[in-house]
């Protein structure tokens, strides 16, 4: 048996942002390779008018545990949602769910985080390094724990274009940013924040690399590791592949071409798109949960999980296997045909961002209004083309991470962990990936059935037949005026005339 799902059994695990992307997958690999293990805790708030015990039915009911159910029906009997609010002092906890948590738990797994990347630099504060500082707190409170993993980012250093495996200074001393966030006015922090995150490009970096600060400053005598990811996407084999229920990131990007609205892309052929698929995150994550508990490392280590130096995916060759999926199994109601310009220029992206996105938003809008409908579709297009000048950052340039560590985990887990908890990207087929990732997005995220996909190709050719006309119609008009202007037009017209006898 797998030494690394041994270990989990028996034991008492407790997981912040369970309810997000990387925690879900996290938590069903726990209860599907260590059925055994005695509770896992998740801190949950309710949201979107859902009770906790809501939250946690419907994701136990998701297609992401349907491999679960099968093993294990009465999962949720192992599961102890316990109300906590990050965001709150002592997260809102009460004094039995405390007191539990802290006598029994055995190993933390730290996932919650605001993840936006504009939120007010206080907020970003509150929940990726104040948080983090508590649960710390509490966590040196635990006589049974035996391991602590953070889950950082890989980009919480991206100033720098070599990142290796430590912590690195960051501008402004936590304790005093904290303190600072506290008594500071909101407008006056707003008017700060550029000055405060340096060449980091939003609140949501530099707060991550403020709490990894903390970590390492108080961690004290916990055994700790930090989990690096770079740009976590959709799964690559398990439970099964494609499957992904969040927009962030490429997802974005990917949806936004694939309805056409985006129809650009700023990278150059060789550009590398750090993507690491959610499963194999989850397992690096497990694997060096066991390595941190087990083989108690002198100093705190930490592990990127990134696949640009073993298996790079070049963002060109991945964006062109979108629109070949797209080809084939197009996403529903696109408002232009999906189209890609590649370009690395200016000048070029800005004509394209006017000629290709603003004003064919504004002349669709137009004709709704026209048509006594609500005009959308410009803010629609405001919303991608901001989102992509925000996710541009990190495709327009190339880091490269040291993987010493995970390397080293790797070779330190018997063949048969390699195999269960396989986060070795060299065997990931990126085309293959790419296309399940696609398709993962149609189904998981947008809901889109493939019976559906004979109408959505019918959509598409009337939008081609749209296209075609209204080019025409540019173009005479164009031709028109020249005409009206330019001897030499029309000249050349005559000349096309007397070809044709007309
Ligand atoms: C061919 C392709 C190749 C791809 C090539 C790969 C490139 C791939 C690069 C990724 C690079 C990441 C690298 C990070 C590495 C970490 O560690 S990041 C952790 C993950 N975090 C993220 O990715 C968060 C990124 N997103 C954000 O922070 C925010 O969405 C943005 C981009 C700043 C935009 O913020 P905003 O303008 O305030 O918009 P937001 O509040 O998100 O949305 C407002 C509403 O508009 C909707 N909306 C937003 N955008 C859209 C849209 N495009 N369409 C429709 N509705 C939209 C929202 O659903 C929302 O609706 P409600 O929920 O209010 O009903
Ligand atoms: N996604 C990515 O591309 C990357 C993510 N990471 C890191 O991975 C980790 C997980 O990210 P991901 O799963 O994608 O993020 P999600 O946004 O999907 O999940 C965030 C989780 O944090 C919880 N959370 C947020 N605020 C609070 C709060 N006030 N109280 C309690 N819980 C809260 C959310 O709960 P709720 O459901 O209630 O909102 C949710 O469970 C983060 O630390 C992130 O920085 C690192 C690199 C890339």
């Amino acid at each position: 048996m797998s030494a690394i799902a041994a270990y989990y059994n028996d034991k008492s695990i407790l997981i912040t942002g369970a309810t997000g992307f990387v925690g879900k997958v996290l938590m069903e690999k726990l209860f599907r390779t260590s059925p055994d293990l005695k509770v896992i805790y998740i801190l949950v708030r309710p949201k979107s008018g859902q009770t906790l015990k809501q939250r946690v039915f419907s994701i136990l009911n998701s297609e992401l545990f349907s491999k679960v159910r099968e093993i294990y029906p009465n999962v949720g009997e192992k599961i102890r949602a316990i109300y906590a609010d990050l965001s709150k002092d002592d997260f809102g906890i009460s004094k039995e769910d405390m007191e539990e948590l802290l006598s029994c738990t055995n190993i933390i797994f730290h996932c919650a985080a605001t993840v936006r990347f504009e939120d007010p630099l206080k907020y970003a504060v509150q929940l990726n390094v104040v948080a983090t500082q508590k649960l710390l707190l509490m966590a040196s409170q635990m006589p049974k724990l035996e391991a602590f993993i953070h889950l950082s980012t890989a980009f919480s250093n991206c100033n720098l274009k070599h990142i290796d495996e430590v912590v690195y200074p960051c501008p402004g001393e936590p304790k005093k940013i904290i303190n600072a966030m506290e008594w500071l006015d909101d407008a006056i922090i707003k008017e700060i924040t550029p000055k405060l995150i340096g060449d980091r490009p939003n609140t949501y970096i530099y707060s991550k690399a403020l709490g990894e600060t903390v970590v390492q400053e108080e961690g004290g005598k916990l055994n700790i590791a930090i989990v690096r990811p770079s740009i976590i996407s959709s799964t690559w084999q398990e439970p099964f592949p494609g499957w992904i229920d969040n927009v962030n990131g490429p997802g974005e990007l990917i949806i936004a071409t694939g309805k056409g609205l985006l129809q650009l892309l700023t990278v150059g052929p060789m550009t590398v798109v750090d993507l690491i698929p959610v499963d194999t995150v989850a397992n690096l994550i497990l694997a060096a949960g066991w390595y941190t508990a087990v083989h108690r490392p002198k100093t705190m280590l930490i592990y990127h999980s990134t696949s640009g130096q073993l298996n790079p995916c070049y963002c060109k060759k991945m964006a062109l296997q979108v629109m070949a999926t797209l080809e084939k199994t197009p996403f529903e109601k696109a408002f232009r045909r999906p189209c890609t310009v590649f370009t690395t220029n200016t000048i070029a992206k800005q004509f394209w961002k006017a000629v290709s996105h603003r004003i064919p938003a504004i002349i669709y809008d137009f004709y709704l209004r026209l048509t006594g409908r609500k005009p959308r579709i410009v803010k629609l297009m405001n919303r991608t083309l901001n989102a992509f000048s925000k996710l541009e950052y990190f495709i327009s340039q190339h880091w490269e991470w040291s993987i010493n560590n995970t390397e080293m985990l790797m070779s330190q887990m018997s063949p048969e962990d390699q195999r269960v908890f396989n986060f070795d990207v060299r065997q990931l087929n990126w085309l293959q990936y790419i296309e399940n990732y696609v398709l993962g997005l149609k189904k998981h995220l947008l809901k889109e059935d493939m019976a559906g996909i004979p109408e959505a190709k019918q959509h598409l050719r009337r939008l081609r037949n749209i296209n075609y006309i209204f080019n025409t119609v540019i173009f005479l008009i164009a031709w028109r005026l020249l005409i009206a202007r330019s001897q030499m037009a029309r000249n050349v017209w005559f000349f096309i005339c007397s070809l044709y006898n007309l």
